[in-house]
This record gives structure tokens, C-alpha cells and sequence, in this order.
């Protein structure tokens, strides 16, 4: 197992909520979420907006303090600062100093993968052309649009050749080329053994290539599913029906 997580529960608390509109004190992330992810295992989680996802994968990763459960990450407690490099992660939203040319971003971080010399410019050079953008290494980020910018968050993450890898929205602004082979990715991917940890609004998508898949609403687990062993025809009819049901109060 490379990842357990024990009734996580996460409440944003005032020092988070500045910006809360309705003025609330608090306000529940997710609540008393527990699962485990295989090696090898292609891992989704579905939900609406405002679900939970990114708040736990904010928790895993040691983004986001918790409140109360328990993750075990690699058979560590925690994630810890040796285990870091094999892991790979695409935020929901990445925030890129635009003065900064594309390989500069990507030395940046092939530094904090503990890349350096040929091997840093090999890894560099292979991500980059795998999402079709080597072309532009030595142009400025504020000159990307929204899908190029997209594929360089998706390019570092697999700088390291992480055997656990967290994507949050991989698709977000991606066009339908890009689609398509950042699903062959990650079936490659599984082929090797990596992880794939997979937060998407698409559906579509689990349906091609997802395995175990959990539905939060509301800050809880509603349900997981195997897509294969429970035979599942419809993911997007099946899930609107799951959440309809669901009256838990958040
Ligand atoms: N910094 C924050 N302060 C307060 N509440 C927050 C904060 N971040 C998230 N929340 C709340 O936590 C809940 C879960 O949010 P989260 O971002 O995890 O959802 P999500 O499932 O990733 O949504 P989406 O699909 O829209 O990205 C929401 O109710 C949200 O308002």
C-alpha cells in the first residue's frame, strides 16, 4: 500500500476564511474521509465544486495542516523530506512568476527535485517535447495561454519520474490532442508501475482509464467504486444519482 489516509477531517478555520462571504467562523474542508491506494493503482476521486478534493489532497501532500485521522505515505507517517522526490504534483491552479523564460521554471524545479547537470537537462528536454512545448524553452511564461501554461504543470510533474503522482485537473484548458495523450500517459504510466492519483471533473475520462474511484460529497466519502468489478456503464448518470440521494447536511 503507498497511501492510507484514517478519518481525515479538515475544518477551515478563521485564520483561513478571511475571505468568507457569508462570514462564517468556520467552514468544513472534508470530514472523517479514510481509503488506501495500491501500487500501481489508478485512484480518482469525484465530486461537485466545493466537494473536498483538492482540501485532501492539499492534506496528503503536507500542504494544509489537518485537524484530526492519520496518513501513512510510502509506510511514513507523514510525507516526508526523503520521500519528496517521488512524488510528482500538479496543483488544481499554478501560479508561475510570468518574467521567468519556460526553462527557467523547469530548472527551478528540476532543482528542488535534486536534478542537476546532464541528467537535469535530459529530464528537461524529455518532459517538454512529451507535452509538445520544447519548442518554447526560451520563452517568457507571461506569453503562454492557458493550456501551454497547463502543460508546464503537467510537464514538471513528471520531471522526476514520481512513482506516486497527484494531478489535480490534468485537462483544466487542455485541447483535444492534449487530452487524448495525457490519457495515454497515464496508461503508460500504470504500465511502469507508478501511482496515479487522479482529482478530475471528467468523467469521460475515469471511465477510460480509472479503476478504484471514491465520491465525496460534502466534505464526506459517499461511496467507492471499482468501475470494472461493480460494472458501472454511465460514471457521470451513476455519480448524478449518487449525489442526488446524498442529504447529509454539511
Ligand atoms: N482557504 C479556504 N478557506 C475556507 N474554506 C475553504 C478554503 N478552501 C476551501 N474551502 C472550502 O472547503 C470546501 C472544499 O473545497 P475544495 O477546494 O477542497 O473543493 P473541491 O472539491 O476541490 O472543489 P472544485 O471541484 O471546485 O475544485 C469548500 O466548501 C470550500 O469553500
Amino acid at each position: 500500500m503507498i497511501l492510507k489516509v484514517e478519518n481525515l477531517t479538515k475544518i477551515y478555520k478563521e485564520k483561513d476564511i478571511f475571505k468568507n462571504l457569508k462570514g462564517k467562523k468556520y467552514s468544513l474542508g472534508i470530514k472523517d474521509i479514510s481509503f488506501s491506494v495500491n501500487e500501481g493503482e489508478i485512484f480518482s476521486i469525484i465530486g461537485l465544486n466545493g466537494a473536498g478534493k483538492t482540501t485532501l489532497l492539499k492534506c496528503i501532500l503536507g500542504l494544509l495542516e489537518y485537524d484530526s485521522g492519520k496518513i501513512e505515505i510510502f509506510g511514513e507517517n507523514m510525507l516526508i523530506n526523503k520521500n519528496k522526490k517521488y512524488i510528482g504534483y500538479l496543483p488544481e491552479i499554478s501560479y508561475y512568476p510570468k518574467d521567468l523564460k519556460l526553462i527557467d521554471i523547469m530548472n527551478f524545479y528540476g532543482y528542488l527535485y535534486e536534478l542537476a547537470g546532464s541528467e537535469l537537462k535530459y529530464r528537461i528536454d524529455e518532459v517538454l517535447d512529451r507535452f509538445d512545448i520544447k519548442q518554447y524553452k526560451n520563452k517568457r511564461l507571461e506569453e503562454f495561454s492557458k493550456g501551454m501554461l497547463q502543460k508546464v504543470g503537467l510537464a514538471q510533474s513528471l520531471m522526476n519520474k514520481p512513482k506516486l503522482l497527484f494531478w489535480d485537473e490534468p485537462m483544466s484548458g487542455l485541447d483535444p490532442i492534449a487530452r487524448k495523450k495525457v490519457i495515454d500517459i497515464i496508461k503508460e504510466l500504470k504500465e511502469k508501475g507508478t501511482t496515479v492519483f487522479l482529482n478530475t471533473h471528467i468523467l469521460d475520462d475515469i471511465e477510460k482509464i480509472g479503476e478504484r474511484i471514491i465520491i465525496i460529497n460534502k466534505g464526506k466519502i459517499v461511496e467507492e467504486i471499482n468501475i470494472k468489478k461493480d460494472k458501472i456503464q454511465n460514471l457521470e448518470e451513476y455519480f448524478i444519482e449518487k449525489i442526488k440521494g446524498d442529504s447529509n447536511e454539511k
